[in-house]
Parts: C-alpha cells; structure tokens; sequence
C-alpha cells in the first residue's frame, strides 16, 4: 500500500507542498481545507493530478473538506493558517493561527494517531508546541518547518554573492523562525571551504541579516501573502527524508527536553529525521557570541508563548 500523506491547509504552502511531493511520488496525496473553502482543495488536487500524465508522476490527490478520507496517515502537514501580510511580524499571527491549529489537532489526531505531524503554521515554534501539548503524542512525532528554509535561504544568497552552485554551500540556521533566529556561520562552508576564508566579515554579516529577514523580504514583495515555492520545498524534503528513513540531518523546531539547556520549547536544532520522526538531537557546541544569540530567540518565543490566549 502507499504511504498516505496529509496536507490541512490547501492554499499556497499546502497546494506547493502537494505540488512538490507528487512530482516525487512519495505516496498519495489528501489535501484537506475548511467547509468555507467548498470546491477548492477538491479542484486543486484534480488539477495537479491531470499534469501527472504530462510530467509522467503517478501520484492520486484526494481534495476533501472532510476528515475521513484523511484516516490513517502516516504524514500529517498542518499548513492551515493566516499569512502576514506587510507591517505584520509572524508573531502577531499568534492567536488567530493557535485557534486553527486547535481545530485541526482535534480532527486529525484521533483519525491519524499514528503518523508524524509536521507543522508549518506560524508563528512556528509556538504553533508546534501548542500541536505537540494538544496532541499528546510524543515529541519525536511532532516538527516544525523552519531551518531546513532559513538555511536554503542563507545558502542561496551565498551562492549568488560567491557565483558558486547553491549545491556546494552548506549552512545550518538554528533557534527560532523569527526575525531573532541564529545563522550558524561557523558552520556554513562551500565545498568544505569556512565561509570566513571566503568571504569579507561586513558581506557575512550582511547574509546573516538578509538571512534572518528572508520571509519578510518575500512578503514586502508579494503584498498579498508570504512566500509558498521554498516553504513548500522545504516541507517535501522533511517528508522524503522520512518516509524513505533518509537519517537526513536538517534543523527542525522540536520539543526541547534540557537540550541546549532549554526545557518546555520548541525551538529550531539540529535533527536526524527517519522513519520514526526525529530520531536522534544533535547538540553543537556553541561559544558565547552564538549563545547569546540563542538566548534572544529563546526570549522571542517566550514572548510569543506568553501572548497565547487560553481556547
Ligand atoms: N514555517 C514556515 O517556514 C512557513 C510558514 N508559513 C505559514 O503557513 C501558513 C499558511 O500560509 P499560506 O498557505 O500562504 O496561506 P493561505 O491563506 O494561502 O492558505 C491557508 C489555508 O488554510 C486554510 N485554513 C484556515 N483555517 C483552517 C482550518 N481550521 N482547517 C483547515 N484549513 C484551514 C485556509 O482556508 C487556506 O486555504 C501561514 O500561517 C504562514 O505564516 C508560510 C511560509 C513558511
Ligand atoms: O515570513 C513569513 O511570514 C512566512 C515564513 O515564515 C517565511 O517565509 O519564512
């Protein structure tokens, strides 16, 4: 039998996720939405299964705006939410978004008790962890999306400062998807090369800090929304690597446990992601400056935690 993966949320991060992991044939596709929504995830993962016999992908995509077809997933994505819109930071989305993710948890939990829960929602590392509390299911299930993207981000724009294939640039950006997350530039080479022997320290920092606004930048662009392409990417990376047991080691936003020294967050780190979820977390050694660093992401999502309003 394929492995059924399923998408709440069916507009630009769910619809471009869909998109992505059909064209890998990873398994089928349920892409679920509000009664509100009426024909729409049901016209969309029609659409994308007529390009299956031009692009040759023999993928099946259910639209539904019921749970039921949904029933024993072995990968649930939660794309359901608000996007900010300019002027909005992801933070303020805190309480709009906790009462989706609150709708969603209680419908697909009970049907999928089993699968493993990737959540793309923002504010993330908030959106995670009132999914992992609600869930009750253990932590190795429940992710969030966010470094693997941040990380593509900063890899990108070295690539394009360097003129150098993106394949070659390794980076890691850790901590929370806000605007305090923590770029790693001890960790970030290019072809095994210290980016710090490449590059001058003002075009290093100007990276981190593009980096760390890259979702702001697609949004002060688009006007609309936010940006759809490279999240959607980035969410089918975490899906292969899982259901095809990869061990891919990328930064996801997990339940901290006195990793790092951080209890009761969720909060971007190094990962290894197989078949079971988050199979092993790997703690890096940090020196004061990246510390520090950390410690004002930690902050933010505390922050955001505390503006969390009860249901
Ligand atoms: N973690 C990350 O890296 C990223 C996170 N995001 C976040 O992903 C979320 C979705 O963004 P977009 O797809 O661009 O927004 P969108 O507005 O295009 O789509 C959101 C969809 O969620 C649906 N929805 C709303 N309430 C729902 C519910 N209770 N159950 C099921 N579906 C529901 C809406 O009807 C809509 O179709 C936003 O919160 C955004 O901030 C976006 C990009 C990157
Ligand atoms: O910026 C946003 O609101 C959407 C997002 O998380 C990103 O693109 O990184």
């Amino acid at each position: 039998m394929r492995p059924k993966i399923t998408i709440v949320g069916a507009g630009n991060v769910g619809a471009t996720t869909a998109h992505w992991l059909a064209e890998r044939e990873l398994g089928d596709i349920v892409l679920v939405d509000i009664p509100q929504t009426e024909g729409m995830p049901k016209g969309k993962a029609l659409d994308l299964m007529q390009a299956g016999p031009i692009v040759g992908y023999n993928t099946r995509l259910i639209g539904t705006t019921d749970y039921e077809p949904t029933a024993n997933s072995d990968i649930v994505v939660i794309t359901a939410g608000v996007p900010r819109k300019p002027g909005m930071s992801r933070e303020d989305l805190v309480n709009v978004n906790a009462n989706i993710i609150r709708d969603v948890i209680s419908k697909a939990v009970p049907l999928s008790p089993n699968a493993i829960y990737i959540v793309v929602t923002n504010p993330l590392d908030t959106m995670t962890y009132l999914a992992y509390k609600l869930s009750g299911l253990p932590r190795e299930r429940v992710i969030g999306q966010a470094g693997i993207l941040d990380s593509a981000r900063m890899r990108t724009f070295i690539a394009m400062e360097l003129d150098v294939a993106v394949e070659n640039v390794q980076a890691m950006v850790l901590g929370g998807h806000g605007d305090e997350m923590v770029p790693m530039v001890r960790f970030t080479t290019v072809a095994g090369i210290p980016i710090s022997m490449l590059l001058p320290k003002e075009k290093i920092d100007a990276i981190v800090d593009r980096t760390r606004k890259g979702g702001g930048e697609i949004v002060s662009l688009l006007k609309t929304g936010s940006a759809y392409y490279a999240p959607g990417a980035a969410v089918a990376q975490m899906v292969e690597a899982i259901l095809k047991d990869q061990k891919l080691i990328v930064p996801c936003s997990v339940y901290l446990q006195g990793e790092y020294g951080l209890h009761d967050i969720c909060f971007g780190v190094p990962v290894k992601l197989g078949r079971k979820g988050v199979e092993q977390i790997i703690e890096l050694p940090l020196n004061e400056e990246e510390r520090a660093m950390l410690e004002r992401s930690v902050q933010l999502i505390r922050n955001t935690m505390a503006a969390l309003q009860p249901a």
